[in-house]
């Protein structure tokens, strides 16, 4: 375990620097709507440059805006309104050494811009640093600077707010984060990133962390498992989605698990899968991004540091242990492939192609059975929840059960679905359901909908009739990884569990044309009838074949009967 304290921010532009922000249309980027912003500004000043003073500016605020204007120039060239929606923070200093009574106002922005070299926009770093000077002594000129840098700070926090989707709080301020590194995750990378990208950004944004680089399998359950959480507003992880895996159990399997898992918990992508940190990136409408951008782009949501409810799946596994799962639970081509691909870790997200071209080769498939309750077309949705303002007590108070779920409009199953595999549940149930408690090492919620694995499934349950399959994947995110969009549909909050299977008989082809087709998260629009979808808020896998992997969150568990129930916005996930 290291600890590390960040360092301040290096490297400057100066307005004249910057190009005009290509971030999506705001009012106050355009070119009579700078006349109109300044009309609004909150605040309104004249600065100068910070390289060598000569320049001037006019500086405004609004809610919306920060504008630079250079003095002399007419609007239009030489102004540069930079949207707040894309800010992370901004800082008030004095001039080093004392020698000058100015001071300095420091603005960090990350907006889309277009790539240099390919197609397609990316966030990307632009500092603003003005002078103040205008003051006769270096106090009065730093209150100056600070002013502004809360005023900033304010308008950003506000416009978050209103650009929130289902917000339920977010993180304190300063906010103390445990930010957890698996060196070893994806292609070992993770301690470089964190150097290039992620310390600065958390520094600009004012997010004081300690850094914990784990240095074996299960540390991070360990440290959260026995961490005083008192100390900490978040726990963020930099690595691939089996680290959050440990940190969400381990935070199940404490005393005070109810309160432990409201802690905020934030993703950065280090590992090679990142499903969750593609998700995110996903439900904030942002474009498509891989490898670093998609590190950039989650560290920016980071930093704005809104909260939303985040749907926990509480499986039973053959022994009777039971997990917390935030992602996944796969059986079959889309496990092996994950668990094989193992041995090519060093090609980084490659290694799932490598991964799925040896598994078509040797297409399996096993004999299982497996049923679920079903959500039905009328089951009454929680209230969709609204922003709240950040001042509003309730803000921060955000139980996990009163968070909302948003409206979700896809269908309930597929259209394409073969009748002929579903029944509903004809054996009597031996008993009504009983909440399986949770076992002696988790604490928990009661499953309720779940009764022992030596039952019977409950009555209303819908039973796939005994059959062969070549995968069956129930997943409640968007992606399954950076580039596969298993269930676009999906929302972190949405309560559901999203069912797929594939039935054997499915030609290879027909599998690859799938799997293609999940990388845009069309492959429901295949019109293939081995592809089998369901929303469900829990259900049973019994595994016949006598030998296969079943993985949750991309972490391999024992072989053997599975259950499994969603537990509706139990843990709060940082989506910015
Ligand atoms: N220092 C370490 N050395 C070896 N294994 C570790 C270490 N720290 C954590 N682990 C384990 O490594 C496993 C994989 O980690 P992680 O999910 O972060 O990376 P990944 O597998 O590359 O990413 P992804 O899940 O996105 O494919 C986890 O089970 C975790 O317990």
């Amino acid at each position: 375990v290291r600890l590390q304290t960040p360092p301040a921010a290096e490297s400057a532009s100066t307005p004249d620097g910057m190009d005009e922000d290509a971030s999506e249309p705001d009012p106050s980027r355009q070119r009579n709507g700078v006349a109109a912003a300044a009309a609004a500004a909150a605040l309104r000043g004249e600065f100068s440059d910070a390289a060598d003073g000569t320049a001037r500016y006019a500086v405004s605020l609004t809610d919306r805006a920060l504008t630079v204007q250079k003095i002399g120039a007419s609007p239009g060239p030489g102004t540069v309104a930079h949207s707040l929606r894309d800010c992370v923070g901004c800082r008030a200093f004095p001039a080093e050494g004392g020698a000058d009574a100015a001071a300095y106002l420091c603005a960090y922005f990350y907006p889309w811009r277009r790539r240099w070299l390919s197609l397609g926009t990316a966030r990307q770093r632009v500092e603003l640093r003005l002078r103040v000077a205008s003051l006769p002594d270096a106090r009065a000129n730093l209150e100056e600077a600070e002013r502004w840098a809360r005023a900033v700070g304010d308008a950003t926090r506000r416009d978050a707010w209103r650009r929130g989707g289902v917000v339920c709080g977010e993180v304190p301020r300063p906010c103390r984060v445990m930010l957890l590194l698996n060196p070893q995750s994806g292609r070992g990378q993770a301690q470089i990133l964190y150097t290039t990208h992620i310390q600065r950004m958390l520094t600009e944004a004012a997010v004081p962390h300690t850094l914990f680089i784990t240095d074996r399998q299960n540390h991070a359950r360990e440290l959260v498992r026995e961490a005083d959480l008192s100390q900490w507003d978040a726990l963020v992880i930099l690595s691939g989605d089996g680290l959050l895996f440990e940190v969400v159990n381990g935070l199940m399997e404490r005393e005070d698990w109810e309160e432990a898992i409201q802690t905020p918990l934030g993703i950065l992508p280090g590992g090679s899968g990142n499903a969750l940190a593609a998700s995110i990136n996903y439900y904030s409408g942002s474009p498509y991004v891989y490898g670093e951008e998609l590190l950039v782009s989650c560290g920016f949501l980071l930093a704005r540091g809104l909260l939303s409810p985040l749907d926990l799946v509480s499986l039973h596994l053959a022994s009777g242990r039971r997990v917390f799962s935030f992602l996944s639970l796969a059986w079959g081509f889309v496990a092996d492939v994950d668990i094989e691909s193992e041995r090519y870790r060093q090609v980084g997200t490659i290694r799932f192609m490598v991964g799925t071209a040896v598994r078509l080769a040797g297409l399996r498939v096993y004999q299982g059975r497996l049923a679920f309750l079903p959500i039905s077309e009328t089951e009454e949705k929680p209230p969709e929840q609204t922003s709240t303002s950040p001042s509003s007590p309730t803000s921060s108070l955000c139980s996990s059960m009163s968070c909302g779920t948003t409206a979700d409009t896809s269908p309930n199953h597929s259209p394409l679905h073969p009748d002929s595999t579903v029944q509903s549940n004809t054996l009597p149930s031996p008993c009504h359901p009983v909440s399986v408690k949770g076992t002696a090492n988790h604490k928990g919620p009661p499953d309720s909908l779940l009764v022992p694995l030596d039952q019977s499934v409950p009555a209303d349950w819908t039973v796939v009739k005994e059959q062969d399959f070549v995968l069956v994947l129930a997943i409640y995110q968007s992606h399954l990884a950076e580039d596969l969009q298993a269930a676009p549909q999906a929302r972190a909050q949405d309560g559901a569990i999203h069912l797929y299977y594939v039935l054997e008989g499915i030609s290879r082809p027909a599998l690859l044309q799938l799997l293609l087709a999940m990388e845009r998260g069309t492959h429901m629009t295949c019109g293939c009838p081995y592809l089998v979808y369901h929303r469900v808020r829990a259900l049973r896998l019994e595994p016949l074949s006598p030998q296969g992997v079943i993985t949750v969150d991309g972490e391999q568990v024992e072989y053997g009967p599975v259950q499994a129930q969603v537990h509706g916005g139990l843990a709060r996930l940082i989506t910015g």
